[in-house]
């Protein structure tokens, strides 16, 4: 059992947001793909075969060989600071505290967790604990729900619960793949866009895959990209014709949801289309799937088909539209627990208390 700090005993009491995000390795090398593969393909919600079928297939073909192939990726798309996923979210939760700062007072503490990888959702939680929180919004940075992506990341967090006496309240965020605010941040992002570039003859809105079966066992997952689609195509006053939702990062050889990604773009060179815009509105942080198999890959698969001019809309990383309506979102899950900090005397009872019962020094 680990160790229970002095603020349990009511000395501190503090609001913490933490945002989750899937994860990425620590460098863009094998030797930091392989743990990092090993973690994200381990879980049993992402991949769901039986389990010894699985161990064999992962430990005998895919961790020998699949770590080189996706490091040679990331190469290609690391930044100076780290991996473009964890710059973004980092600088998400930093503008958001900024802005929760502004609206709550005392202001709550923001911190960023991985999934996979670092900062662990461990290491952050048990940072959070060390702070006072125990209040914490989990908020898994996925717009559309799926057991694979949100339902792991708040397995992740309530297995490090089930390892604490004393937890903190928690709320999640389920997802905001409908949110007003989310779908009028993307279309400001893409018009912005727009404005500067001109205008596609088609817009794919390209969402990541999963198992087609995921669907058939009652993930909404593919109900809420086709909604989020809707949504915002509506926001964009786009006919039928002129976009498409797309599916893409298929992993393996079982069917996942269609049409996929790159099947449509290589049709679309095909057919000889002047310009083809791509956005990834299920991504609220440019990453390896957005930057190296849609900007890279997806534009190449379109080109070398026939297609004539291909434009890849950056995710909304730190786009203001996108902040504000993450403080709203944050702001309005916290509104049960605004304005039940304890008083300053109750503190002051609480800790002379602990004191006299020598739980503080
Ligand atoms: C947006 C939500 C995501 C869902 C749903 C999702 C499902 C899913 N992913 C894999 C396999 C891989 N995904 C990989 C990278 C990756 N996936 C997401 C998001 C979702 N995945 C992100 C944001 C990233 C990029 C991370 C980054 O560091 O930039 C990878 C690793 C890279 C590679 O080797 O290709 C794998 C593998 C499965 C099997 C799955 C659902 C069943
Ligand atoms: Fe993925
Ligand atoms: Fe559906």
């Amino acid at each position: 059992m680990l160790p229970e700090p002095a603020y349990q005993h009511g000395t501190l009491s503090k609001i913490g947001v933490l945002l989750i995000n899937l994860g990425t390795p620590d460098a863009p090398t094998a030797k930091a793909l392989r743990p990092y593969l090993k973690q994200f393909l381990s879980d049993p919600r992402v991949i769901e075969i039986p389990r010894w079928i699985w161990w064999l297939i992962l430990h005998g073909i895919i961790l020998n060989t699949r770590p080189r192939k996706s490091a040679e990726k990331y190469a290609q798309i690391w930044m100076p600071e780290g991996s473009p996923l964890k710059i973004h979210t980092e600088q998400q939760a930093r503008l958001l505290a900024r802005s929760l700062e502004e609206r709550i007072k005392p202001a709550p503490i923001v911190e960023f967790a991985m999934n996979i990888g670092n900062p662990s959702i461990a290491h952050v939680l048990q940072h959070m604990k060390e702070r006072g929180c125990d209040r914490i919004l989990a908020f898994p940075l996925f717009p559309q729900y799926a057991s694979s992506s949100s339902g792991s990341a708040i397995d992740s967090l309530f297995s490090e619960l089930k390892k604490m006496r004393n937890i903190p309240a928690v709320r999640t965020v389920k997802h905001f793949h409908d949110h007003p605010g989310y779908i009028a941040a993307l279309a400001q992002n893409i018009r912005d866009y727009w404005a500067e570039h001109g205008k596609p003859d088609k817009l794919i809105l390209s969402f990541h895959g999963v198992p087609r079966k995921t669907l058939d066992k009652g993930d909404p997952y593919h109900c809420e990209c086709q909604k989020t689609g809707r949504l915002l195509a509506e926001a964009l006053e786009l006919d039928a014709e002129q976009y498409q939702v797309c599916f893409q990062s298929r992993f393996g050889n079982a069917k996942w949801l269609t049409p996929y990604t790159a099947v449509t773009l290589k049709e679309l060179g095909k057919l000889k289309t002047q310009r083809v815009d791509v956005v990834c509105p299920g991504f609220v942080s440019d990453c390896l799937e957005t930057l190296e198999e849609i900007a890279i890959e997806g534009k190449k698969t379109f080109i070398e088909a026939g297609g004539q001019e291909f434009h890849f809309i950056p995710c909304l990383n730190e786009h203001h539209d996108w902040i504000k309506v993450l403080s709203d979102m944050a702001y309005t899950h916290l509104q049960g627990w605004l304005g039940s900090e304890p008083t300053e005397e109750e503190i002051e009872q609480s800790r002379n208390l602990a004191l006299e019962m020598g739980a503080i020094e």
